[in-house]
C-alpha cells in the first residue's frame, strides 16, 4: 500500500524538514517488507486566497482514487500508536492500494474533505503548527511500521 502525505504549505529547509526526511527514510526501509510504501509527499499552496475550499480542491488532486483517507484534525479520534498501526494494517489487508494522510492549512481542513475521511486522527486537543504535525505524523507512521514488524522501537 503506497503512502501519501498530503499537506497544505511548504516545509522549507530546517529542523522540521530534516526530521520528516529522517522518519520517512526509516519508514521506507521498515515498511517495504510489510507492504507499506513507498511514501510520497505532496505539498499544495493556494496563492489566490481561496481558503479551505480551494485548498481542499488542490489536496483532492493529490489523493489517489480509492485511497484510504486519514485526515489530521484536533477534533478527530485519540488513538494509541498500536491502534494507528492496526488501522494501517487493516487498510493494507483489505487490499487498499493507497492511503493518504492529509494535513490542513492555517484555517484547518474543509468540512467536505473531513466528511469523506475514513479516519480523523487527533494528536491531542491542542492545535499544533502544520509543520510539527507533519513531523509527528512521519514519526507515527514509522512507529506504526516498527509495531507491525515487531521491532523494538515501540517499547510499551
Ligand atoms: C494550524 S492547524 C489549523 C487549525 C485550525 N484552526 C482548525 O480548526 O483546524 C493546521 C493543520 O494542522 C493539523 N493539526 C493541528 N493540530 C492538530 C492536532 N491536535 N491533531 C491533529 N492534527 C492537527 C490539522 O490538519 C490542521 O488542519
Amino acid at each position: 500500500m503506497r503512502l501519501h502525505l498530503c499537506a497544505v504549505g511548504r516545509l522549507r529547509a530546517g529542523p522540521e524538514r530534516d526530521l520528516v526526511d529522517d522518519y520517512l527514510q526509516r519508514l521506507g526501509r521498515s515498511g517495504r517488507p510489510l507492504g507499506l510504501g513507498p511514501v510520497a509527499e505532496h505539498e499544495v499552496e493556494d496563492r489566490k486566497g481561496g481558503g479551505m475550499a480551494a485548498e481542499a480542491a488542490l489536496l483532492a488532486r493529490t489523493i489517489p482514487e480509492g485511497a484510504a483517507l486519514c485526515v489530521l484534525d484536533e477534533r478527530g479520534r485519540l488513538l494509541s500508536s498500536p491502534e494507528f498501526a492496526q488501522a494501517l494494517a487493516d487498510w493494507r489487508d483489505a487490499g487498499r492500494q493507497d492511503a493518504a494522510f492529509v494535513i490542513g492549512g492555517a484555517d484547518g481542513l474543509d468540512p467536505g474533505l473531513r466528511a469523506r475521511a475514513d479516519l480523523a486522527v487527533s494528536f491531542g486537543r491542542m492545535v499544533w503548527p502544520h509543520m510539527l504535525v507533519r513531523v509527528m505524523l512521519a514519526e507515527q507512521l514509522y512507529r506504526a511500521a516498527t509495531i507491525l514488524a515487531g521491532a523494538p522501537y515501540h517499547r510499551i
